[in-house]
């Protein structure tokens, strides 16, 4: 299957969408996840790994899986939605990671889990 990547039109559009999301390098998150060591689910996206950021902020780092159909636009959509609303119920978007062909989202920790998780019983505490 072809390799879906940002082109650098997406990684423009990306870095202005993402407001207040900070940009991380992979060696960063690489640190912040212990090398990817605990992953806390998988969705369409890609997995996700639990961190935790220099400031000692705990964060879910999903990392795009380069196979899904969903590619650059699922990446983009969700930065371009999350940087754009902020609510108290909504889980809010630290940063991101674009570096090596790498596409990562850092979300804030949710200790207790979506709503998916409480309805099908996936949650997984750290
Ligand atoms: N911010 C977070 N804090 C804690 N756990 C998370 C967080 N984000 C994701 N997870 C865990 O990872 C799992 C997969 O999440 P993800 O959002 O990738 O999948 P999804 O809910 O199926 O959505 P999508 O359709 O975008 O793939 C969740 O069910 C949850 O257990």
């Amino acid at each position: 299957m072809k390799k879906r990547t940002l082109t650098g039109g997406h990684l423009q559009m990306v870095k202005s969408a993402c407001g207040g999301a900070n940009p991380y390098s992979l060696a960063q998150v690489t640190i912040a996840t212990d090398n990817f060591k605990i992953q806390i689910g998988k969705g369409e996206f890609g997995s996700v790994y639990y961190g935790k950021l220099e400031d000692g902020k705990e964060v879910a780092i999903k990392v795009l899986d380069v196979k899904s159909s969903q590619g650059p636009s699922k990446f983009f959509n969700e930065v371009d939605v999350l940087s754009r609303v902020s609510h108290r119920n909504l889980v809010s978007l630290i940063g991101y990671c674009l570096e090596d062909d790498q596409q990562m989202l850092i979300y804030e920790y949710m200790h207790k889990g979506s709503l998916c998780d409480h309805l099908y019983g996936t949650i997984n505490f750290y």
